[in-house]
């Protein structure tokens, strides 16, 4: 069985879809390990506790993590957030709306261990938080026609990782934010295992 663990920071629709797809043929052969949240109120924690079999989870936080341990910094809680998902003993980790920017000792505790990101926007553009907002604002002002999503490898410089898979949305005219969200996340929802698939498929 290929071990997967997954970071959210939120609803987890995206941690659903490859639930759902585990040990189908769209994501053969695999397990879900550990959810990780930075957010208690995660709903995502909620999807993997529901989960059967329940998938084990954990919540760490940076600002409490900085309070407990006044003389830690950030780095000390990214090298924590690795120890966490080592421990799950993961051939993939998958970034499922983990809204916290990754320093390089979590990369480095890592190894060879591929790191995954969903991005709601193409290769180069809307890099960052608030993407879709960006990308629709971008439309409005008819500077672009298209958005979309991709998969990407994780590494230090935010979502300028290798692209492993890349799916364009058109924007339709007339159409409010919240039905090109709609549209864009199901698309993501069908990406992010085709994303987890092709990379575990790599692995010797
Ligand atoms: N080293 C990397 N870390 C992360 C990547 C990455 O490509 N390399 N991807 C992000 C996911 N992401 C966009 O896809 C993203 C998430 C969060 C932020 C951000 O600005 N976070 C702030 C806090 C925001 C908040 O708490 O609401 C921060 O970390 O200070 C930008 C991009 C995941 N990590
Ligand atoms: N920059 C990272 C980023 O914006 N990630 C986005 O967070 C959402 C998580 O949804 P979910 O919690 O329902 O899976 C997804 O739209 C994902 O692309």
């Amino acid at each position: 069985m290929k071990r997967i663990v997954v970071l959210i920071s939120g609803s987890g629709t995206n941690l659903q879809a490859l639930i759902n797809a585990l040990n189908t043929p769209r994501l053969p052969s695999s397990e879900i390990t550990l959810v990780l949240s930075n957010r208690k109120a995660a709903y995502g924690l909620t999807r993997a506790s529901l989960a059967v079999p329940p998938i084990p989870t954990s919540y760490l936080a940076l600002q409490p993590f900085l309070s407990k341990n006044p003389t830690k910094s950030r780095s000390d809680y990214d090298a924590e957030i690795a120890r966490i998902v080592l421990a799950a003993a993961p051939d993939l980790v998958v970034l499922a709306g983990w809204m916290h920017i990754l320093s390089e000792p979590f990369l480095d505790l890592m190894g060879p261990v591929p790191v995954i990101n969903l991005h709601p926007a193409l290769p180069g553009e809307f890099d960052g938080a608030n993407a879709i907002e960006r990308a629709y604002e971008a439309w409005k002002r008819g500077e672009i026609t298209r958005s979309g999503c991709m998969v990407h490898r994780v590494v230090k410089e935010v979502d300028k990782g290798e692209p492993i898979i890349v799916r364009e949305v058109e924007f339709k005219e007339g159409e409010g934010i919240e039905e090109f969200e709609e549209r864009l996340h199901s698309v993501e929802h069908e990406i992010i295992v085709e994303g987890a698939k092709k990379v575990l498929e790599e692995a010797p």
